[in-house]
């Protein structure tokens, strides 16, 4: 059996996995990595890339309905062939050539097919030839990301539902698409999958986007219910089954419900099958827990970056992660200083109450660190100032009859931004001025001296000043 040995062996090329490497060999480390699919993983293939490409084309439309003048001009409806085809060029036809070159192109060394751990620093990699042995000096960094959670609900697995895998690589759009889920994923492509002209109905045990503010999953329910979509909050599927062409859900008030296809945006569970965790006495079916320099407690050698340890299941903050860890590991393997303290450079510090988020659905989302709830629930004694984004001279030249909302949630006692959300169309853009006020720790009345552009969206952030009461013209420097 073939045995090579490398400095650090990244397990999964994901978009966190490539950056652990690219990282590792800026630090001068010699790097594998082993990837069982498609080198870029979920997020170029099958989550942000194709979603937010199915989401675009009917944005784009509603900005230009929502501007006399311009709506005039708008006399058709979405092309959604033409819709498919332009996410299919987002995915390069799922053909990871592109992304081979460019990890071919850092100096890491590819190695196709399935890992799994087999000892301490060692990964057998079964590849279309046969096993292989891969030796780390260093490290083995485990970035395998997450796998969509099929909840056990009577005959669900038998009528063949779609997961986020199979919408976003959908070659047509079903006539009708039941939802079951309330979070992020299920509200986004409820929104893109009605825009291209699926009946949608919407299953969502609870609220939807339950961990936000509460008025920004209010805020996407009321727009989707205009949009036609049925929202069917407070309601789980008991039983599901297809016929033919139908698939049909009992729901938990005995209602049915009956859709062409049937999609679970239920959460994700780690991709841990068959790494081979239990050889070092780790649940194999749990979230890897680490430490800030994304090191696994117990094991000074092992890592375990981005979505696989749960921390955070987002593209960015997994990125964030891997330059830290790629850092952390090279600065480790020379013997150099190591500086996990917090906001140090080797620590994802972040992670703890700085996570940006923008859900990309009508209206847009956009939040940063703790809602007020979360505040509350960390002992922060802290306050929530909310502006109605329509009143802002920039909101209301965006869009005719433009409806948003934001709000800040303030630590009183450091006088600071903790937490920060923004609904409405186009808010995205809005979300890292509040992102560098969090991490910044920036004084209220510092932030008062950060003037936004007339006539901008962003001066909501003036409003927002205004609306905590406090004179910051007499507050000191
Ligand atoms: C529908 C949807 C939309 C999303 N939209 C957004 C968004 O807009 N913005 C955002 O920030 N996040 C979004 N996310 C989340 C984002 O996709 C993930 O956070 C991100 O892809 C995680 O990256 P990762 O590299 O950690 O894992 P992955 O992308 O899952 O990569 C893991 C890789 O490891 C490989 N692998 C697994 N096991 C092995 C093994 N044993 N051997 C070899 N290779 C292995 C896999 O094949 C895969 O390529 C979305 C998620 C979904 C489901
Ligand atoms: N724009 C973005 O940033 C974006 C978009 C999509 C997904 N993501 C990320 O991907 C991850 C996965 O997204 P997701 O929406 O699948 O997960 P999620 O955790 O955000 O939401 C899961 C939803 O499913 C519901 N649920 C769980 N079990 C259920 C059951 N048995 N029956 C009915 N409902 C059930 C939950 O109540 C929740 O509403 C998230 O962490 C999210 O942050 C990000």
């Amino acid at each position: 059996m073939e045995t090579t040995a490398f400095d650090l062996i990244v397990i999964g090329a994901g978009s966190t996995g490539e950056n652990v490497a690219d990282q590792a060999i800026h630090g001068g480390l010699s790097v594998a990595v082993v990837e069982s699919d498609l080198v870029g993983g979920d997020c170029s293939y099958w989550a942000c890339m194709p979603s937010k490409a199915l989401i675009r084309p009917g944005e784009a439309l509603r900005a230009a309905r929502a501007v006399k003048g311009a709506a005039a001009a708008v006399t058709g409806s979405l092309d959604p062939a033409a819709v498919l085809q332009r996410r299919d060029s987002f995915t390069s036809g799922w053909d990871d050539s592109g992304q081979v070159e460019w990890l071919e192109g850092t100096g890491a060394t590819l190695v196709r097919g399935t890992g799994r751990i087999t000892g301490e620093r060692e990964v057998t990699v079964e590849t279309d030839d046969g096993p292989v042995v891969l030796i780390a000096r260093h490290a083995v960094a485990v970035c395998t990301g997450t796998e969509p959670n099929i909840p056990d609900i009577e005959g669900l697995r038998d009528a063949r539902p779609w997961t986020t895998k199979d919408v976003t690589s959908a070659q047509q759009v079903p006539g009708s698409l039941a939802i079951l889920g309330g979070g992020v994923a299920a509200c986004e492509l409820a929104s893109a999958f009605a825009s291209l002209g699926s009946d949608v109905t919407l299953i969502a045990r609870h609220t939807l986007l339950g961990t936000m503010e509460a008025f920004a999953g209010e805020a996407v329910a009321r727009r989707l219910r205009a949009r036609g979509v049925q929202v069917r909050t407070g309601a789980g599927a008991t039983r599901v089954e297809r016929s033919g062409g139908t698939v049909t859900l009992t729901l938990s008030d005995g209602e049915l419900v009956e859709a062409a296809e049937l999609l679970v945006a239920t959460g994700r569970r780690p991709r841990t099958g068959g790494l081979g965790l239990d050889v070092l006495g780790l649940d194999a079916d749990d979230y890897l827990t680490v430490d800030d320099t994304l090191r696994v407690e117990g094991h000074d050698w092992l890592y375990a970056v981005g979505d696989i340890n749960g921390r955070a299941l987002l593209t960015h903050q997994g990125k964030y992660q891997a330059r830290a860890a790629g850092d952390v590991i090279a600065a480790r393997a020379a013997g150099q200083p190591v500086e996990d303290d917090t906001w140090g450079r080797h620590a994802a510090t972040a992670d703890h109450g700085a996570v940006p988020q923008v859900v990309f659905t009508d209206p847009q989302v956009a939040s940063v660190g703790l809602t007020g709830k979360a505040a509350g629930e960390r002992g922060i004694a802290a306050r929530t100032v909310e502006y109605d984004l329509a009143q802002v001279a920039g909101a209301s030249l965006h869009a005719d009859d433009y409806q948003g909302k934001a709000c800040l949630v303030i630590d009183e006692g450091k006088g600071t931004v903790v937490g920060a959300t923004f609904v409405g169309p186009d808010v995205a853009e809005l979300l890292h001025a509040a992102t560098i006020a969090v991490v910044g720790e920036v004084p209220l009345h510092r932030l008062w001296h950060a003037v936004p552009a007339y006539p901008t969206m962003s001066e909501v952030w003036l409003r927002l000043l205004e609306a905590t009461g406090d004179d910051f013209r007499t507050a000191r420097r």
